[in-house]
């Protein structure tokens, strides 16, 4: 006897199939794809390596919901609650400061094996990792400025920083088999009108020459440069600017990160997918959701996620777009925040890969933009929850809204209990 979510799924398996769509083939798709999820929601981008510094680099959390994670310890568990209760298999991000060791050690020395513990978790949760170097929050950026430092010893501090966290990436790629993304990012920039806007932007092409020489093998690590707009006490200049990461990134064949709080409030870097993927080596993408300014919200079901989605799958762009959340809200259940964000993110692939492509397609190449919008905004209404549902069912994760009880008690026995 089959379930009410197996029944309800294979009645929308035949409306879909109407369409030619063959929805076992795209949950097939779906459960391939990766979404690399940011360990920094679950601490407010705190780390382990020097609790007492501020958050620095332009950057906010805001909100003081108990029970952030405050060892590597908590925050893996976390992260094991947010994982059973997102379906498919993924990859968590990590940044350099959220090393697991007891030595006081600087960025620029960090190694490996300051994070064997969480290659040896990532073993036993069969999870990738991705990495970043951390440019911020930290007593060399206070001014504002890191790898376009004007001051050279404060630049190869940087830089070595950055080199180190490559190594550290290829480690995570070679020892897990799965291609780990580290990703640059850096806070230099500006508040008010600069006189020079050149000179920096020289200092930082010449610095990333310097990062990304040493040669390592694409299969362990691939390279990411994140441009910005602006940030809190940068609202003038940034020195890494789209146009600057964006020729960087296709001249040295890096993925270039688009970040969807990086740009002017009327750009949606979902228009931006097509075009770059014609010329960039792969693109990596930070999933967010601006509200005014780079607010870094979770992620929820909206049109901008909905294309994101559309433009990834229509252009068959997922083979070379690493999917990375980047969104950090410390006014909710920080575990909650992972669930929301990750499954939107997956939903709104899920909902591309049930339209009809061909049909729509045809359409358009037809001039019939009557059928063009009439069949998308039709397709809005098919029952795409109900494929949903059971995808979820089918990998073991609760379905709907089940998994918010799962997260209230674990907030009660666990996350309460850290205090603070
Ligand atoms: C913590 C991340 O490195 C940071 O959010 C960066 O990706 C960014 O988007 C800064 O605005
Ligand atoms: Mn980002």
């Amino acid at each position: 006897m089959s379930s009410p979510i197996e029944r309800s799924y294979n009645e929308a398996k035949e409306l879909y199939a109407k369409h030619g769509i063959d929805v076992d083939q795209a949950l097939r798709k779906l459960e391939k794809v990766k979404i690399s999820i940011h360990c920094w929601q679950g601490d407010d981008v705190r780390g382990f390596l020097n609790r007492e510094q501020e958050l620095t680099g332009g950057i906010s959390v805001t909100g003081n919901y108990p029970g952030a994670a405050r060892t590597p310890d908590e925050l893996r568990a976390d992260l094991e609650k947010a994982l059973s209760l997102i379906p498919g298999k993924h990859k968590v991000n990590l940044h350099a400061i959220y090393a697991d060791t007891d030595e006081r050690v600087e960025l620029d020395a960090l190694e490996p094996r300051h994070y064997a513990k969480w290659v040896e978790w990532a073993k036993e949760q069969g999870l990738g990792l991705d990495f970043n170097p951390t440019c911020f929050s930290h007593e060399k950026s206070a001014d504002g400025f890191t790898l376009s430092h004007p001051d050279p010893a404060i630049r190869q501090f940087w830089i070595g920083h950055c080199k180190a966290s490559r190594k550290i990436g290829a480690y995570f790629g070679e020892q897990l088999g799965q291609t780990c993304v580290t990703n640059v990012w850096i806070p230099d920039g500006f508040k008010d009108t600069p006189f020079d806007r050149l000179a920096p932007r020289k200092r930082l092409k010449e610095a990333l020459d310097e990062v990304f020489a040493e040669e390592l093998n694409p299969a362990h690590n691939l390279d990411a440069v994140e441009s910005k707009l602006f940030g809190l006490g940068a609202e003038a200049y940034t020195v890494g600017s789209h146009e600057f990461y964006m020729g960087y990134g296709l001249q040295h064949n890096k993925l270039i990160c688009l970040d969807a709080g990086h740009f002017h409030p009327t750009e949606v870097i979902s228009n931006k997918l097509s075009a770059l993927s014609l010329f960039a080596e792969g693109i990596l993408l930070h999933v967010s959701r601006p509200v005014r300014w780079d607010s870094d919200h979770v992620v929820t079901l909206d049109d901008e996620l909905l294309d994101i989605g559309r433009e990834l799958v229509r252009g068959d762009l997922l083979a070379k777009t690493h999917i990375g959340l980047d969104f950090f809200d410390a006014s909710i259940n920080r575990v909650a925040a992972w669930v929301i964000g990750t499954r939107n993110t997956i939903k709104a692939l899920l909902r591309a890969m049930l339209e009809p492509s061909a049909a729509l397609r045809q359409a358009e190449l037809e001039g019939d933009y009557t059928t063009r919008l009439a069949l998308s905004e039709e397709m809005k209404t098919y029952p795409f929850g109900a494929v949903w549902d059971y995808y979820c069912e089918r990998q073991g994760v609760p379905v709907r809204e089940g998994w918010l009880g799962e997260v209230k008690v674990y907030e009660q026995e666990v996350l309460l209990k850290r205090g603070g």
